[in-house]
């Protein structure tokens, strides 16, 4: 499946950031489908988190474009961007909940993009948006605790709240940095099936990023390795081995993509959405 053979939720195209003189992020393509869960992996400071505030609207790029749905959102007047972001779920490291609000009035908060101000203001939802709420909780094993305050609930809790959240607000696609980080093994493990099987059943595009290899190939249908903000190496996970993983994270500096076996230059089987080679 090539970028241009499915209707992409996300589509980014030559997208580049530079602060000051440096570039962080440079001329990244790629897109993410409905149903697919793409999985950004890449050491500390290889532009993960500076590419997921780009694509959240908490920073603009440099140069490049964001296509949400076919909509260009540099193109779009900021009442409309809000409108297109709304349809994004957003699940962090640090869970992002009211901390002494209730599991279900963070839950409702995914549901402020669909509600008059005042409702909001004043708490006051309709009580079908409660319903969506409860069964969002419910559908994340989280019926009995929809009254507890988000800051008693335990991490992977929070985390199921968070995800929770996201589908109250009906979103079609979730953005996800790092959203296990601070989770036990177990815990990671069940909150990345649920984000998995979200996305599957409820036909929803996942942009995550991780740090962990094996979680990545376990629930990523497509590995994203971005190495000195480039991409490396864009494949499906079962095609992803050891050398391309081992020159990720090696102390080389990235000079183009590279792809199974380690060898440089010699990609397009695997890289799937870069349009072209990247510069040596
Ligand atoms: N506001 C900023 N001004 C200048 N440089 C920045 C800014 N934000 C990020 N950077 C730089 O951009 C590069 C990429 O940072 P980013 O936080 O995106 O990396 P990361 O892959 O998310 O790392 P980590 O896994 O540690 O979170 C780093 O060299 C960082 O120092």
């Amino acid at each position: 499946m090539t970028s241009a053979s499915y209707a992409a939720v996300l589509n980014i195209a030559g997208l580049t950031k530079t602060f000051e003189d440096r570039q962080v992020l440079k001329q990244l393509d790629f897109s993410v489908a409905p149903g697919e869960v793409v999985i950004v992996l890449g050491t500390s400071g290889a532009g993960k988190t500076t590419l997921f505030k780009i694509v959240s609207g908490l920073m603009e790029p440099s140069k490049g474009t964001i296509n949400f749905d076919g909509k260009n959102l540099g193109a779009l007047s900021s009442k409309d961007k809000r409108l297109v972001r709304r349809e994004m779920g957003f699940i962090f490291q640090q869970f992002n909940l009211v901390r002494r609000m209730s599991a279900l009035s963070n839950v409702l908060a995914g549901r402020s993009g669909y509600t008059s101000t005042w409702r909001v203001l004043l708490r006051r939802f309709t009580k079908s948006d409660v319903e969506l709420a409860k069964r969002a909780l419910a559908s994340v094993g989280l019926a009995e605790f929809i009254w507890r305050r988000a800051d008693s609930l335990s991490g992977g809790q929070q985390q199921r709240v968070a995800i929770a959240r996201a589908l109250a607000q009906q979103c079609r696609f979730i953005l996800a940095d790092e959203p296990v980080a601070s989770l036990d093994p177990e815990t990671s493990r069940a909150v990345l099936e649920m984000l998995k099987s979200i996305a599957a059943e409820r036909q929803v595009g996942v942009l995550c990023s991780l740090h962990q290899v094996d979680l990545a190939r376990m629930y990523g249908d497509r590995i994203i390795g971005l190495k000195d903000g480039r991409i490396a190496f864009d494949a499906a996970a079962r095609d992803v081995d050891e050398m391309m993983i081992d020159r990720l994270y090696s102390d080389k500096p990235a000079k183009g993509p590279f792809s199974q076996g380690g060898k440089q230059d010699d990609f397009p089987a695997l890289v799937v959405n870069n349009r072209e080679a990247l510069p040596a």
